[in-house]
């Protein structure tokens, strides 16, 4: 094929960040492309997600694919809303970045260092519900804005410290300013964080192989389909309270031979009326080839877990 691939983005320092790493990869493999800035209402409104609705980020870039004016969409995968478009092919999933989330805090503090009453911003209920669950006597602002605005926040001292995603910062260059990457333990990432999503129109057969020959990862789409099918049964979008990690590990098959297999794990936030956030937790382990089956099983158990907790007797 030696037409030149369209490949349309958002015209953050992130998205340009992303797609060119993803034309970059094709210009290596022998294809020319060219990027094509699209502009989302989400780029527009400094609205809080929750009143903008998800897709904002997602679904101009989506519409000028299916509309043919590129040929190519990179998006980060967690901002695709969980119903997909047939419109669309999902061709590739690049290998994922590190999905921890990162602290950048100020004076080079880590998360157990910052005294009680220090604030921290994070637009996200899923990093707001972690950090209150914590019970570090952390203050969560909400705030929303491209990584340097965010980062800027704690440099000019109105907040503490603010939560990012390692990823994001990794992609534009601010490692530098992490002070702590947080263990999953304390704050499971948002599914399908770090991942990329690379979609073609689903009729554009050869751009679809194509693409999928040159940047699909098979263990990070394997991971990234458990985490988002978790997603998808809670009925939750990415501005929900919802975590999840799916790692491909050594485990022990159904004959007790060492086999990989996919480790998920998922967190819900619920908040009570007082105030006070209750996490609910829980992992499978399963199969590789059942990514799909193992996300929905955990968010069955996460649901059980739910009707239990509001069910169960009030204090
Ligand atoms: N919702 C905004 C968004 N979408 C993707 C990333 C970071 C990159 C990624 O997770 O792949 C971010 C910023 C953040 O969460 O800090």
């Amino acid at each position: 094929m030696n037409k030149t691939l369209r490949i349309g983005t958002r015209g953050s320092a992130l998205a340009m960040a992303q797609t060119s790493w993803v034309a970059e990869a094709l210009e290596k493999a022998g294809y020319r492309t060219e990027l094509v800035t699209v502009s989302t209402p989400g780029d527009r409104s400094m609205a809080p997600i929750a009143e903008i609705g998800v897709g904002v980020f997602t679904s101009a870039l989506r519409d000028a694919l299916a509309d043919g004016e590129v040929d190519v969409a990179v998006h980060s995968y967690k901002d695709l809303p969980t119903a997909p478009d047939p419109r669309l092919s999902l061709a590739a999933v690049p290998v994922r970045e590190d999905p921890r989330d990162a602290l950048v805090a100020r004076d080079g503090l880590t998360l157990g260092e910052l005294p009680p009453g220090s604030v921290v911003g994070t637009g996200s209920p899923r990093r707001a519900g972690q950090l209150k669950a914590l019970g570090l006597g952390l203050e969560v602002r909400d705030i929303r804005g491209n990584v340097d605005t965010r980062m800027r926040k704690v440099t000019d001292g109105e907040l503490d410290a603010v939560v990012l995603a390692r990823a994001g910062l990794a992609r534009v260059g601010r490692l530098a300013g992490i002070t702590e990457t947080l263990d999953p333990l304390q704050m499971l990432p948002a599914p399908a964080q770090g991942a990329l999503a690379v979609e073609c129109r689903v009729d554009d057969v050869d751009t679809e192989h194509l693409l999928q020959s040159v940047l699909d990862d098979q263990a990070s789409r394997v991971a990234v389909a458990a985490e988002r099918a978790m997603l998808a049964a809670l009925e939750a979008g990415c501005s929900a309270p919802v975590g999840a990690l799916a790692e491909v590990v050594e485990d022990l098959d159904a004959d007790g031979r060492v086999a990989q297999r996919l480790f998920v794990r998922g967190v819900v936030a619920v908040d009570d009326a007082s105030g006070r956030v209750d996490l609910l937790r829980a992992s499978v382990t399963g199969e590789t080839t059942a990514a799909e089956q193992l996300g929905r099983e955990l968010a069955a158990q996460l649901l059980d877990a739910r009707a239990a907790l509001l069910s169960g007797p009030g204090q």
